[in-house]
């Protein structure tokens, strides 16, 4: 087994799916969580000064966190990436992908306003609140469904089990799918609606499904998310 650390900041985001992926596979990793304030001084020695990083057998540091995650897929586990099923996988990857950049936007303008034309600080502000609040909203009741949509389509064709059809295993693009929706049930993106899934039963059954497996269910003792869904 290789020797694997992955390090990124204490929360899930863009490192969970990699760490979803590691135990599935049942890999040993070390889970390295860097404290934000610890971050001012660890950007500059990072190649692209973001993280997650990962090295394996203490070889050179790796950036890129869906290099990680197909890495982790292709080379730690005979069942998350399989090779008769790269298009499928990637596919549905990009799915994924379509729904979580059409949030981006409304997630992420209070963190980097100006990177969607906002001044800095506008998220601090009224106005700004005002603004989070209603993309947030709008998103959930306007393009969740669409997106929802797509995956239950997915769902469909694999006779409702996971997003890559004829496989009785998930794959990286559950990994990467389930971090995203199970994001949108905690509670911690203010103004979205914890139960915001329900619109689509079969995906919450999908995403129930996943967390059940039983490496998952031991990792997130919170089910999906939210009370509603335990
Ligand atoms: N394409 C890169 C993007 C990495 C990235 O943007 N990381 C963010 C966290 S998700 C980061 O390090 N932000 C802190 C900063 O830019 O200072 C990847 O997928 O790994």
């Amino acid at each position: 087994m290789p020797k694997i650390k992955l390090t990124y900041f204490g929360i899930e985001a863009a490192a969970e799916p990699i760490r979803l992926a590691l135990v599935l596979s049942g890999q040993e990793f070390e889970d390295e969580r860097i404290a934000f304030p610890d971050w001012k001084e660890l950007k500059p020695k990072t190649p692209y000064g973001s993280l997650p990083l990962m090295t394996i057998d203490d070889g050179p540091v790796k950036t890129q966190s869906m290099a990680m995650l197909r890495w982790v897929g292709a080379t730690c586990s005979d069942t998350l990436y399989p090779r008769d099923k790269l298009y499928d996988v990637e596919e549905a990857l990009g799915v994924v992908d379509d729904m979580k950049k059409s949030f981006e936007p409304a997630m992420y303008i209070n963190m980097m306003p100006q990177s969607f034309g906002y001044p800095e600080g506008f998220g601090k502000t009224d106005e700004g609140k005002e603004k989070i609040k209603k993309l947030r909203t709008e998103w959930v009741e306007k393009e969740l469904p669409k997106f929802l949509g797509r995956l239950e389509g997915l769902l469909d064709k694999s006779g409702g089990k996971w997003l890559v059809a004829g496989l009785d295993n998930p794959t990286i693009a559950d990994c990467h799918a389930v971090v995203f929706l199970r994001s949108l049930t905690r509670g911690h993106v203010d103004y979205v609606n914890t139960q915001c899934l329900e619109v689509n039963p079969k995906v919450v059954s999908y995403v129930k499904r996943f967390c059940n497996l039983a490496p998952i269910k031991e990792r997130y003792q919170d089910g999906i998310g939210s009370p509603a869904y335990k």
